[in-house]
């Protein structure tokens, strides 16, 4: 059971969810990842979720991102029933996931990187790689969102841990997703590169995009979430909007109070 009776936490007065998770349970053989877990997104909405490791955090997402099927529960879109069946499904629904393996092909360039698995092509035959296009389109895209890596030229390898990241949350622009989910994504960054994905997260919003992030780092939770659900041990233990809340209240909240 959910700890904490469902407060108001619309943060948008009588918006509807973009998105509704209810009573979402998943096992693993006995392991209950999730039990009872009631989700929400909003439009143009980043929402931070939170807890200790092995908490459900990555599995939640999963769900979502149609790589796991909930052991029992019930999932909408825009307030109609929908199975996410596999990712495939979840990007035909506007659902598109940023990994912490990135899946970028280190030994490519960036515009090839860009496009993986959906290159543009010439001709009726579409034997040809459309080049021109891939690189214009890349370089709107990259320009729109405020991106800059060195050269389009260079091999993925050579980019910093940020240019990586950037580059990995810039090439889902085009499959126009409304709900961007990220594991993580500033992990293993330095300071002036994770303010750089964070300021790119924070843009998405403004392209209208609702944004599902995972995060360890409290200050970086607190600088861009507008809301912060917690997970501890599988159950939804707290939801509190950002500016209601402090880092001390969701740390309390992430450890409970056994701990303290
Ligand atoms: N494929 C799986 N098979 C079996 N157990 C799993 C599987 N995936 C996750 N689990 C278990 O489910 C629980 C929740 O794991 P999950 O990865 O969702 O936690 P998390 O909050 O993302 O943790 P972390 O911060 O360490 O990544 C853990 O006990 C984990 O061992």
């Amino acid at each position: 059971m959910n700890e904490e009776k469902q407060k108001d936490f619309t943060p948008i007065q009588n918006a509807q969810p973009i998105l509704e998770l209810k009573g979402i349970c998943k096992y693993f053989g006995g392991i209950h990842a999730l039990e009872n877990v009631d989700f929400d997104v909003f439009p143009e909405e980043i929402v931070a979720i939170v807890g200790d490791n092995g908490a459900g955090k990555s599995t939640l997402i999963k769900i979502i991102a149609g790589v796991h099927a909930p052991t029992a529960g019930e999932i909408y879109m825009q307030g109609k029933p929908v199975e996410i069946a596999s990712p495939i499904q979840a990007r035909e629904l506007g659902i598109e996931t940023v990994y912490q393996e990135l899946a970028l092909i280190e030994t490519r360039d960036v515009p090839s990187n860009f496009f993986l698995g959906r290159e543009p092509t010439l001709g009726k035959m579409g034997i040809f790689i459309d080049r021109k296009r891939m690189v214009d389109e890349t370089v709107n895209t990259l320009n729109s969102l405020g991106i800059k890596l060195p050269s389009l030229n260079t091999m993925v390898r050579y980019l910093s841990g940020g240019q990586r990241q950037s580059l990995a949350i810039g090439r889902i622009m085009p499959w126009g997703g409304k709900i961007i989910i990220m594991d993580e994504p500033t992990a293993a960054l330095g300071v002036k590169e994770s303010r750089k994905v964070l300021d790119l997260v924070l843009k998405l919003k403004e392209k209208e995009c609702s944004v599902i992030v995972i995060s360890h780092n409290m200050r970086h939770v607190f600088n861009v979430a507008d809301r912060i659900v917690v997970l501890r041990g599988g159950v939804k233990v707290g939801e509190r909007i950002k500016n209601q809340t402090t880092p001390d209240e969701i740390v309390k909240l992430i450890v409970g109070a056994e701990m303290l």
